[in-house]
């Protein structure tokens, strides 16, 4: 298996409307996606994207942050905002040429995956390894989308 790109980093925040509020009053980011539900996925997910070294306005996005809220009690991310109520650093995502072939991979090294591959906030195939297994790093794994999708307002 060959490692992609770092897609994102998941940050779990207990609002994402003040954290909207932080990284664009604070921080200064300027392209920062409307927030949006994912039900299935139990959170309330944004994007903040930072600008590539070439400039703010060129075409293809730096580093992107997932900002992610919990819907409710539910969600996998409950359990992390008990532990850390302000938040924090919460997975990393890289990306994969193939998603069966990477699971396969990952399951032939005895890494737990956690759930079902499934569509995630991209629309593209994800799944998760259990961050006892990755370092305490959970980690996300992601199949490239087939064209890189631009996320702003
Ligand atoms: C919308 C999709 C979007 C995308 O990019 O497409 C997303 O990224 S959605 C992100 C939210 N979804 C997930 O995180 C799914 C995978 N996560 C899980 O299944 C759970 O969060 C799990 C199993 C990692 C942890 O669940 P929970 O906290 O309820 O379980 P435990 O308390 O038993 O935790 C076990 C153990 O792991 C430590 N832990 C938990 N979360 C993290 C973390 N984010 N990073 C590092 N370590 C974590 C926790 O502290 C426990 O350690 P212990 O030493 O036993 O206390
Ligand atoms: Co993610």
């Amino acid at each position: 298996m060959k490692l992609g790109r770092l897609n994102h980093i998941g940050i779990a925040v207990p609002d994402i409307d003040a954290a909207i509020a932080h990284y664009r009053d604070v921080l200064g980011a300027t392209d920062i996606t409307e927030p949006f539900d994912l039900p299935e996925q139990g959170v309330r997910v944004c994007f903040v994207n930072t600008p590539t070294q070439s400039g703010p306005n060129s075409e293809l996005h730096g580093t992107q942050l997932e900002l992610l809220a919990p819907l409710d009690e539910n969600s996998p991310v409950h359990g992390f905002m008990q532990k850390n109520p302000a938040g924090g650093q919460h997975h990393l995502c890289f990306e994969v040429e193939d998603i069966a072939e990477a699971r396969t991979y990952f399951e032939s090294l005895g890494k737990r995956i956690l759930g079902p591959t499934r569509i995630g906030a991209h629309g593209t195939p994800i799944f998760f390894l259990h961050p006892k297994d990755m370092l305490g790093q959970l980690t996300e794994i992601m199949e490239t989308p087939k064209e890189d999708a631009h996320w702003s307002n």
